[in-house]
């Protein structure tokens, strides 16, 4: 009797899905949403926008990132921390100085857009802001900080994408800040750091190993899983405060669409916070929820000047 061969070990992912998983087109959501609602923010309250430096600072921010991921990958090289990671750019190309220097071309060219924007405006304030969000992601990883190997990264996450990056994005198209701007600061601050917390989950092991106490290192999967619901509780319930005390209008109440996305995430990680395998995806249900609330926060925010 001939018995047909079953092929249940699966097979290593291919080249290319490898340096789509090192580029993380997803990820750019993080460059793309703070500009966007920071945007926003100030076209709902002045009534400004400025297609041109929409564009360009849409574009540095999204040369920033590319910076952010391959200095990652380039710093996690010399800890080792990233030796199992296949989809690390720097085990990919196995040319460590040339990604460093591919990461440091990116960041001169997205500096240089925000340059362009002090140039036109004659201005140095969203170039101070920018100048300090990229130092804070230093920090993050570079030496001799690596505060992400402290558990510090959603701190500084937080501020960075949060905060700093929307009240740049607000003062570059109406040159003034507002207080009404902390508001989604907050909400885009939040959850930005909610796709940092969920990339720890299934790197316990590989953490440990290199001395990094990332958050769920030091909770642990089950408290972490807790404190994801918690913050994501937090996320939503920010919003009602914020219509509640008037910082928000009516319509932003748009974003509680982006609840079945929320619930999708928190129970997953409930599900599976302890099995590195099926957790690894919940990263990017976490950047589909910031995506897609930070789309109907923009809505929200811009709907009352247009209607
Ligand atoms: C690179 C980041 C996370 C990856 O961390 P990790 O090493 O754990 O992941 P891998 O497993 O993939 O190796 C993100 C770190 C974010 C950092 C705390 C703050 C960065 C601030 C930005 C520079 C701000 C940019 C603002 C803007 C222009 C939109
Ligand atoms: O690769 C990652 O895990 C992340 C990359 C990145 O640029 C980013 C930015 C903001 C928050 C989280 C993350 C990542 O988790």
């Amino acid at each position: 009797m001939t018995t047909t061969p079953t092929t249940t070990q699966s097979l290593p992912p291919s080249k290319g899905k490898l340096w789509l998983a090192a580029i993380k087109p997803p990820m750019y959501s993080v460059a793309i949403i703070p500009i966007t609602v920071g945007t926003a923010a100030a076209f709902g309250e002045t009534g400004l926008f400025d297609t041109k430096i929409f564009g360009t600072f849409l574009t540095s921010a999204i040369l920033i990132i590319a910076w952010l991921n391959i200095s990652n990958d380039v710093f996690d090289a010399e800890t080792g921390i990233d030796k199992n990671k296949a989809h690390s750019i720097v085990n990919l190309t196995g040319n460590k100085s040339l990604m460093f220097w591919l990461a440091n071309a990116f960041l001169g060219l997205g500096i240089l857009g925000i340059l362009l924007i002090a140039w036109w405006q004659k201005d140095v304030t969203v170039l101070s802001i920018i100048v300090l969000c990229c130092a804070l992601g230093y920090t993050y990883q570079g030496p001799p900080f690596r505060f992400g190997y402290q558990g510090l990264g959603e701190i500084i996450c937080f501020f960075a994408f949060g905060p700093l990056a929307i009240a740049a994005a607000y003062y570059s198209q109406s040159q003034e800040f507002s207080l009404l701007s902390l508001a989604p600061g907050i909400l885009i601050g939040i959850s930005t750091s909610i796709i940092l917390f969920c990339s720890h989950f299934h790197q316990v092991e590989d953490d440990l190993a290199a001395g990094k106490r990332s958050p769920i290192v030091r909770l642990g999967t089950k408290l972490g899983s807790v404190v994801l619901m918690v913050t994501t509780a937090l996320f939503f319930f920010l919003i009602g405060i914020f219509s509640l005390f008037n910082l928000f209008s009516f319509w932003t109440a748009l974003v509680f669409l982006s609840c079945p996305i929320a619930y999708q995430l928190v129970s997953h990680v409930n599900k599976n916070h302890d099995q590195p395998a099926q957790v690894s995806n919940c990263k990017f249900i976490a950047v589909r929820l910031h995506f897609f609330s930070g789309i109907l926060l923009t809505l929200g925010l811009i709907l009352p000047k247009i209607l």
